[in-house]
């Protein structure tokens, strides 16, 4: 039974940034003492930058970035060093700024088909939970990360999963690919809902007003039409919490 989300409206993408930091610190302490590590899932887009005030005192000299483990909600399936990688985008904004080991950090390989690339990254995920470095949900047998950091696109989208794409309904596969993205470039690969869903906490980061329709149905004041938007799968075995802006929002009630 998932629990009922959290929901931070907050009034501009700075205070969202300050609160994620706070949120994310807070998660890091609590995971390492636990465990002795913490498993983040990144997705790419706007989030990166509104990661920017851990890099900031006292985030950055309080978080024991060396237990950080680094994997990312979707890529782009292009060279690792390519304007359009998500791994580029999180590593020039964000990893290349923090301690954390290099070998904790999981990008995709290159030079592989989407559905190569997908499958390879399953196969590191099961070698990582048969191994003990990453948590197994006993509810899904899922990978269970700590913490997935998402975005939504203005269309409702969530990492590579797409309204009218089959991906969206994949049951078996933890991680599976697209060759025809409606937003560029076509190839990804992409979490999938069961494995997304197996996490303990899920953020959703939505800023600006592009999203504000996309949110409004999201947050159940509007119905939509047909299937449900891809973010209205988002439903952690742990806490949903959603950090907004008022841009986000501009459209509740
Ligand atoms: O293509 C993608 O888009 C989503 C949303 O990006 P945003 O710029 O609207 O925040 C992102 O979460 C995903 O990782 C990325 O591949």
């Amino acid at each position: 039974m998932a629990h009922h989300p959290v929901i931070h409206k907050l009034e501009a993408e700075s205070n969202v940034a300050v609160a994620l930091a706070n949120y994310i610190a807070d998660l890091s302490a609590k995971f390492i003492a636990a465990n002795g590590s913490f498993s983040v899932v990144l997705s790419g887009g706007t989030l990166i930058d509104t990661l920017r005030k851990l890099l900031d005192p006292p985030y950055m000299s309080s978080i024991d970035w060396s237990k950080w483990l680094i994997f990312f909600l979707d890529e782009r399936v292009v060279p690792l060093d390519h304007p359009d990688s998500n791994y580029k985008l999180a590593y020039d904004g964000f990893l290349s700024k923090v301690p954390i080991p290099k070998s904790n950090i999981y990008p995709i390989k290159e030079k592989l088909s989407p559905d190569e690339a997908a499958d390879e990254y399953e196969q590191r995920l099961k070698h990582l939970v048969a191994n003990g470095t990453l948590k197994k949900s006993p509810v899904t047998g899922f990978a269970k990360f700590d913490l997935i950091l998402a975005g939504m696109g203005p269309d409702g989208h969530v990492a590579s999963l797409f309204c009218w794409h089959f991906q969206r309904f994949e049951k078996t596969k933890w991680v599976t690919s697209i060759t025809d993205s409606p937003k560029p470039p076509p190839s990804r690969i992409t979490f999938t809902f069961p494995l997304i869903n197996s996490a303990s906490e899920i953020a959703m980061v939505v800023t600006g007003e592009d999203a504000a329709d996309a949110i409004k149905v999201a947050l159940g004041q509007h119905a939509s039409y047909g299937y449900p938007l891809p973010v209205q799968k988002v439903s952690p075995e742990g806490t949903l919490t959603w950090f907004l802006d008022n841009a986000a929002t501009s459209e509740l009630k």
